[in-house]
């Protein structure tokens, strides 16, 4: 470990989220020259959540500062399930797009689970389309949603070993848990996924290597539930009087961990930076689909003219 993403034992996602932006913005920049495109962003807010609000505006800014296109939708809290649909639809079909993002949470009265599938899963850079989760089950390849893909870069930057390892993921989120668990089990981890229901959550815990907290609820991982040596990923963010924390009691946790992240600066920047690199891979993607499909039609097209170019 060359301990260039952590300040003693804790884990910088805002470093490693820049290193891998500047990453990104080198790849668009070799896309753009490659193709004569740049690769397209939509974000889709409804309503005026004021968390929701910011963490759109730092997609959008981001997003350009990668070289690459804003489109973004704002819609009223009002607006209606048809209303949403149809700028989702719109934007579906329309190929200066590569990747749609429907911010969550939706005001009250939405059905955010039925609107998401309107999304492609060729643009689907939040990976929470059902044929993008079945692609994650199968481990066949796709667009993974961003905080779990955040959380496995954060993993291997810092050398983590998850092969055989006890990785205990707390939440089953479509978000976070779900999917942060179907990667660990990519990676060979064996995966215990706990939830409000779980017995003693507190035993589970200290037998885990890595810990990977999703559950929402500040502070409930407490010192005591982490094995010595332990890696623990905090996902929560609460804002609360004491200002922002996460689902860990950062410092009594890190008196046993050998690594883990804060709040803020741990994970939470990963999810922008991760969605970044979705999106470039759904351009990429996207163009070469075009590309096969047009090479296809004129290969035929010299078939049945009988050049013999079929
Ligand atoms: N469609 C989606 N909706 C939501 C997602 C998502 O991945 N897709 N995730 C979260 C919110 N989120 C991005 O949308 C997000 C959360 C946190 C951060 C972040 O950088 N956090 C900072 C603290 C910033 C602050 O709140 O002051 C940190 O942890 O250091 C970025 C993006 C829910 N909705």
């Amino acid at each position: 470990m060359d301990g260039k993403f952590m300040d003693g034992k804790f884990m910088d996602g805002k470093a490693l989220a820049k290193q891998v932006r500047e990453r990104t913005a080198a790849e668009v920049a070799e896309f753009t020259a490659r193709t004569g495109r740049r690769p397209g962003l939509a974000t889709v807010l409804v309503g005026d959540d004021p968390a929701s609000a910011v963490y759109v505006a730092s997609k959008r800014k981001q997003c350009v500062a990668a070289g690459m296109t804003d489109h973004h939708r704002l819609l009223p809290a009002t607006a209606s399930q048809d209303e949403v649909a149809e700028v989702l639809t719109e934007l579906a079909a329309d190929p200066e797009v590569s990747g749609i993002l429907l911010q969550l949470p939706l005001p009250a009265g939405l059905d955010a689970g039925a609107l998401v599938q309107l999304i492609p899963a060729a643009k689907d850079v939040d990976g929470l389309t059902t044929l993008s989760a079945g692609l994650l089950a199968q481990g066949r390849p796709g667009l993974r949603p961003c905080t779990p893909s955040g959380v496995i870069e954060l993993l291997d930057a810092h050398d983590v070993p998850l092969e055989g390892a006890n990785a205990v993921v707390i939440g089953r989120s479509e978000l976070v848990g779900k999917p942060v668990a179907q990667l660990l089990l990519q990676r060979n981890a064996t995966v215990t996924i706990c939830h409000s229901r779980t017995r003693d959550l507190a035993e589970v815990c200290r037998r885990a290597d890595v810990v990977v907290a999703a559950a929402g609820r500040a502070g409930l991982v407490q010192g005591d539930w982490v094995k010595e040596g332990a890696v623990v990923v905090d996902v929560g963010i609460h804002r609360t009087d004491a200002g922002l924390v996460g689902d860990v009691d950062t410092a009594a946790a890190a008196e046993r961990a050998a690594l883990i992240t804060p709040v803020p600066g741990g994970v939470g920047p990963m999810t922008i930076a991760m969605l970044l690199h979705n999106t470039l891979v759904a351009a990429r993607a996207q163009f070469d689909a075009q590309f096969d499909a047009q090479f296809d039609a004129q290969f035929d097209a010299g078939a049945d003219a009988g050049t013999g170019a079929g």
